[in-house]
């Protein structure tokens, strides 16, 4: 068992839990990651949650996947006597455990037990503000618990700021059935539909002034939220931390040399997203369908950069996030490589005019981002909301002709269409 570095966190007040971070590096298992990377990838989420300790961290290395235990006799008789030393109170296996895997070691360790869906839907029930974060989180809880019929999560019936699976009330509250749980849900989904819907009213506005969105993601510490306070002069929660944003932030921002325009901060993408996740956040996420320029910053100085950008792309592909958005690769960071690499990075940059070479703390390479941004937007191709009279059939077939409708409906009085053109085509419809 390989060990990792891990910080122990003496956090004053409430009672701290101790927890043991436990990575299976299951063989040809086809993980993108290397094994003590993504241990200390999942001992960061841990320290994610607040008020807890993490004690102990290994990489457990599995020849097979034990059906009803996940790990082998051996390696259990030995975490169990680590835990006891340790006074652990939670275990976090950064994977998937079964319902069943859950209780028998929950049982034979005398602990709690999180995977990794757990402990990424417990952080964001914790960062969870707005009303549709809040909705979208519980949604995806209860759909995890949908699949997890044995034991319920817990989570829902706990005081916000605290760990509930830890003793406290809910844990008996077992066993909803699950036509109470789709129940919940059904009125959850309708509830964030209402949400979702004033957002949409609120895009159209702006959609009808006609700032472009320029959407930042990536995946989770990357620094989106440092360029984003940094490019707009705004305080967004800027902090060592892991999904610091869970809600979308947008703020205006008049580019050098270019037009006004609203940027989006998104939440961080992490790799192995839950599919439940993925589902909740498509709501939060539409800002990026919605988006005219998407700057995808990565955390160039990261070990596991490449394999981060990876999981990046394929989560806004199963996103559904249109191919014609135009992607810029912000490379981030710049400031934390050697000199030589950081030359060849912007070397790299300079070559390719999809990828920008910045540093969001010195400030390096945010002007040429700007100017990119600006000149990318004349070309960026966007959606609109267009109603036409029955009398202006010749700008509706100019439309068609130009192949840019995306849906029609007939109205009372004429067309309801949604259009996804460039700049210089809405300037041509102003003119017909
Ligand atoms: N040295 C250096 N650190 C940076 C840079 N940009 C961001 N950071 C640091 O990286 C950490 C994460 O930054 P955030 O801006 O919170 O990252 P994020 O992508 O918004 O993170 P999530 O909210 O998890 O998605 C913070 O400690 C920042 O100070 C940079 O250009 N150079």
């Amino acid at each position: 068992m390989s060990k990792v570095a891990f910080q122990v966190d003496n956090t004053d007040g409430p009672r701290v839990t101790r927890a043991w971070v436990l990575h299976p590096d299951i063989k040809n298992n086809n993980e993108r990651r290397e094994p003590t990377s993504a241990l200390a990838e999942a001992v960061a989420l841990a320290h994610a949650l607040p008020h807890l300790e993490v004690i102990g961290a290994d990489v457990v290395p599995l020849r097979t996947v034990n059906a009803g235990m996940l790990f082998g006799k051996g390696k259990i008789k030995d975490f169990h006597d680590a835990f006891e030393e340790g006074e652990i109170d939670l275990v976090l296996v950064d994977g998937p455990v079964s319902p069943v895997q859950q209780r028998n070691l929950e049982k034979e360790w005398g602990v709690k037990l999180l995977d990794r869906t757990g402990l990424i839907l417990e952080i964001f029930s914790d960062r969870a503000a707005t009303r549709e974060g809040v909705l979208q989180v519980e949604m995806a809880a209860l759909s995890y618990q949908r699949t997890r019929l044995v034991r319920a999560w817990t989570h829902l019936e706990r005081q916000r700021g605290g760990l509930g699976f830890v003793g406290g009330p809910g844990e008996t509250q077992i066993e909803a059935d699950r036509r109470a749980i789709d129940d919940q849900l059904v009125r959850l989904r309708r509830q964030l539909d209402k949400v979702v819907k004033t957002r949409a009213l609120h895009r159209a506005a702006r959609a009808k002034v006609s700032y472009p969105i320029v959407a930042l993601v990536g995946y989770t510490n990357a620094g989106k939220s440092t360029l984003f306070n940094r490019l707009t002069g705004a305080d967004v929660m800027v902090k060592d931390m892991l999904f610091a944003t869970l809600d979308p932030t947008m703020r205006s921002l008049e580019l050098k040399d270019g037009p006004e325009i609203i940027l989006s901060d998104t939440v961080g993408f992490i790799s192995d997203l839950p599919t439940e996740l993925v589902a909740a956040f498509r709501a939060t996420l539409e800002e990026v369908l919605a988006a005219d320029i998407i700057c995808h910053v990565r955390d160039i100085s990261h070990a596991q950069s490449e394999e981060q950008a990876q999981d990046v792309r394929e989560i806004l592909a199963s996103l559904g996030v249109p191919k014609d958005i135009r992607t810029f690769e912000v490379w981030n960071k710049l400031d934390l490589l050697p000199d030589d690499r950081a030359e060849a990075v912007r070397a790299r940059a300079a070559r390719d005019d999809n990828v920008l070479a910045i540093s969001a703390i010195s400030g390096e390479g945010l002007d040429a981002l700007q100017h990119v941004v600006a000149e990318a937007l004349q070309g960026a191709v966007r959606e609109a909301d267009l109603t036409l009279a029955f009398s202006e059939g010749k700008k509706r077939a100019w439309l068609f002709a130009q192949d840019v409708v995306q849906k029609e409906t007939q109205t009372e009085d004429g067309f309801a269409l949604t259009v996804r053109w460039s700049a210089e085509q809405e300037a041509q419809f102003q003119r017909l």
